[in-house]
């Protein structure tokens, strides 16, 4: 194409309103600033108090690395990148020499997460706006279930019908279930879309009853088993932990017969479970993912590849064109490695009480990464370039040309497709890694819980940029836990993860020269999250012990140097409402999510950097727990109530509660001090524990839920006694404690 014709597929535009940002952001600063001087020169002498010397350091050290991480805060809200896309330019263009794409669907265990979920995000991602010869979709199933693989059948079956009603009427969203849940039924039964749909939705609900009452038995009817050879598989399996590699090319998009109700093609679409053997680590979905690179490489090898989670259908179905604007652009395609969409979840209540929708990282921060050109990978809604996932360094060139002409197709036609699945089995079978990259320099990262944010990290350093694109109308929509423990738990991994790569690939050594400091910078964001748990833990019960034991740590309220404490405190709860509310969130959902900030920070975080601790004493591995997609019915009807969720015995909550019951103590406490002061010409302002009862105040209002889970509540959600008992016993010692020693 000449150069001067040359329109860009792709726009970005810098954020709103930065100037006012950055002068905030320099005032705090400011009052930062005064703090640690106030630290410093009114620190208490080593003679009179030792333990308020000690408590005054160890406060002086966290609010040290508040500073830090609110600098990076603000690098990452610096100079926020936003895209869009210009999709007409790229049919005007391409149409006729779109490349193929090979979506790559997850799954790890049929129970938490059900076969009928897996397919209609399976259903989703086949019903693309995007012509259905490019497209294949690849499903690894690490449960290695019969289950889903009769879901998988029942799929293919169904998306004959289900992809020509999904192109007459441009239903959006394209994942069956979330269609018929959302959209209007037609009024007029006598349009052409009110005959289809009735008739539609019910070979829908059909299908669903099939599976469903399937899954709930747990077993494939010998009548079932006839309707298709692969069934035959699960002869040789005997656990989901050892078998060997299963591999069932359901629709062969080769095959002239492949085609829909109306004679379109159809998408392939091909059943995975790698061989599992208990000798030989699987590495989890980085595992998977490999597997599955190489094994599509041989049989459809598209140039681009989609990753979701199973759990995380596609509600938009020009996404893959839109990701084409970015990958295909003239000028700048070349250099981006992947288009990361947001995660964004389907099933939040009103106010999403466990913080999940993750509004701030997915509207704030990766916008501020992908200013730095590096968003993060963050496992699915991910289209990422083979050559850059499979390993290769940036070189200035991308193969764009060959994809166009084709030369990267090697499907083989004349293979049937039996013969394919033969050959391509050992690709997927456990010592096919030994002694190669796989692993390591190949494909997705292995030995870190977050593999997703490990690989693109090292993407980048190998010379490849990454883009984010947030579309008004979200990609995929996900499923985002339910319960407080689920997601402390999910919290736990990442941070773990996350703090892991900080100390064994950290950008600041391998990112040198390869990606901007700004980014290495930006990127501690998430690495650091671990470390956070320390400062925090510190700042939730020091302060209070103090107030117990009569050691004031903080100015009085009519001392002038409160200011920086007040402004900086309030200030920034203030801006970060204020930015909450901006970006579509309600108050009291601002307020939960300040909740699971706090609970994260002393639970999730600090086991996960326990945990690493342990790895690099050599005590512990990584692990993987899979985030259930369902939970039993009383318990997603106290979600719905937003009542959190405890119910089980877990240290998790003995923190949580030992904090909450040490805090509720220590106000108790502190407001009869404050009553019946020795001295009564003292008056509040010159108190020198108020601000120290304002942050105790703070962290009993914030805790309201729990005490309600420890004392009033009844049903099945409420604290375990257990969890009470012990949680009581830990409050009470570090108060007497406090008091006596
Ligand atoms: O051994 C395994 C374990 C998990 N998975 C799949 O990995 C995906 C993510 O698992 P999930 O339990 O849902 O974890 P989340 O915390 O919700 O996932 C986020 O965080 C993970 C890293 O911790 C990333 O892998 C995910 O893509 C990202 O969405 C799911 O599709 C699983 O089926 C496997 O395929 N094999
Ligand atoms: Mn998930």
């Amino acid at each position: 194409m000449a150069r001067n014709d040359y329109l860009p597929l792709f726009h970005t535009k810098s954020g709103k309103g930065l100037v006012s940002f950055r002068l905030f952001a320099a005032s705090i600063f400011a009052g930062v600033w005064l703090i640690l001087v106030h630290r410093v020169i009114h620190m208490p002498s080593n003679k009179g108090n030792t333990l308020a010397t000690w408590a005054w350091s160890g406060l002086f050290l966290s609010e040290l690395w508040f500073a830090f991480y609110y600098l990076i805060n603000v690098l990452v809200r610096w100079n926020p990148a936003y895209r869009n896309t210009f999709k007409d330019r790229l049919s005007l263009r391409y149409e006729k020499v779109l490349p193929g794409i090979d979506i790559f669907v997850c799954t790890a265990d049929p129970t938490v997460e059900p076969p009928i979920m897996v397919i209609n995000t399976v259903l989703s991602v086949m019903a693309y706006d995007y012509p259905p010869e490019k497209l294949s979709v690849y499903l690894s199933d690490d449960g290695g279930s019969d289950l889903t693989f009769y879901a998988m059948l029942m799929a293919s079956r169904f998306a004959k019908e289900w992809l020509p009603f999904c192109r007459k009427f441009k239903v959006e969203p394209r994942s069956p279930e979330a269609y018929f849940q959302t959209a209007p039924e037609p009024l007029d039964n006598n349009t052409l879309l009110a005959k289809e749909w009735t008739s539609i939705k019910k070979l829908y609900e059909d299908v669903k009853t099939r599976i469903e009452s399937t899954t709930k038995t747990g077993r494939i009817s010998g009548e079932i088993r006839k309707e298709h050879k692969g069934f035959l598989e699960w002869d040789y399996v005997s656990s989901r932990r050892d078998h060997q590699t299963i591999l069932q090319i359901l629709i062969d998009g080769r095959h002239a017969k492949a085609v829909d109700s109306e004679g379109q093609p159809l998408p392939s679409l091909i059943y995975l479970a790698r061989e599992k053997r208990p000798q030989y680590h699987h590495n989890f979905k980085a595992g998977a993912m490999n597997a599955l690179i190489r094994v599509s490489s041989r049989i459809t090898n598209a140039p681009i590849i989609l990753n979701v989670d199973c759990d995380m259908y596609s509600s938009n179905s020009e996404s893959v064109r839109d990701a084409l604007c970015f990958l295909l652009d003239e000028d700048k395609g070349k250099e981006i490695a992947y288009v990361q969409f947001p995660q964004v979840f389907g099933n939040l209540t009103k106010n999403d009480v466990y913080g999940s929708s993750l509004r701030i990282s997915s509207k704030v921060e990766l916008h501020g990464y992908d200013g730095y050109g590096g968003p993060c990978y963050v496992g699915s809604g991910c289209f990422h370039r083979r050559e850059s996932l499979s390993g290769k360094k940036y070189n200035g060139m991308a193969c764009q040309e060959d994809w166009m002409s084709n030369k990267v197709d090697i499907i083989k036609k004349e293979e049937n497709a039996h013969v394919l699945e033969e050959i391509c089995k050992v690709l997927a079978s456990c010592s096919y890694e030994e002694n190669t990259q796989w692993g390591k320099e190949m494909g997705l990262k292995y030995g870190c819980p977050v593999e997703d944010i490990l690989t693109g990290l090292c993407i980048q350093y190998r010379g490849w940029k990454s883009v984010y694109f947030n579309p008004e109308r979200p990609g995929f929509l996900g499923v985002a836990p339910t319960t407080l423990l689920q997601s402390l738990v999910q919290h736990k991994r990442w941070s773990e993860g996350d703090f892991e790569i900080f100390l064994r690939y950290c950008p600041f050594l391998y990112g040198h020269k390869k990606i901007s400091l700004g980014l290495q910078l930006t990127y501690c964001l998430y690495l650091l999250l671990a470390p956070n748990s320390l400062a925090t833990l510190y700042y939730v019960t020091v302060p209070s012990l103090c107030l117990l034991r009569g050691i004031s740590l903080f100015p009085q309220v009519l001392n002038p140097w409160v200011i920086p404490f007040v402004y900086v405190f309030f200030g920034n709860f203030a801006y970060s409402l204020v930015e909450f509310v901006h970006h579509g969130g309600t108050c009291i959902e601002w307020l939960n999510d300040t909740r699971m900030w706090v609970y994260r920070r002393t639970t999730s975080f600090l086991f996960g950097f326990c945990d690493n601790i342990f790895k690099l004493l050599g005590f512990s591995k990584s692990a993987f727990v899979v985030t259930a997609k369902v939970v039993d019915e009383d318990v997603s009807e106290r979600y719905e109530q937003e009542l959190m969720e405890f119910g089980t015995a877990s240290p998790l909550f003995t923190i949580l509660a030992t904090l909450a019951l040490l805090n509720a103590f220590v106000l108790v406490w502190g407001i009869k001090r404050l009553l019946i002061l020795e001295d009564p010409n003292i008056n509040l302002g010159q108190n020198p524990f108020s601000l120290q009862i304002i942050l105790c105040s703070l962290l009993v209002f914030i805790n309201v839920p729990l005490y309600k889970a420890l004392f009033l509540r009844k049903d099945k959600g409420r604290m375990p006694s257990s969890v009470a008992n012990k949680s009581l016993v830990f409050a009470l010692a570090a108060c007497l404690l406090a008091l006596r020693y």
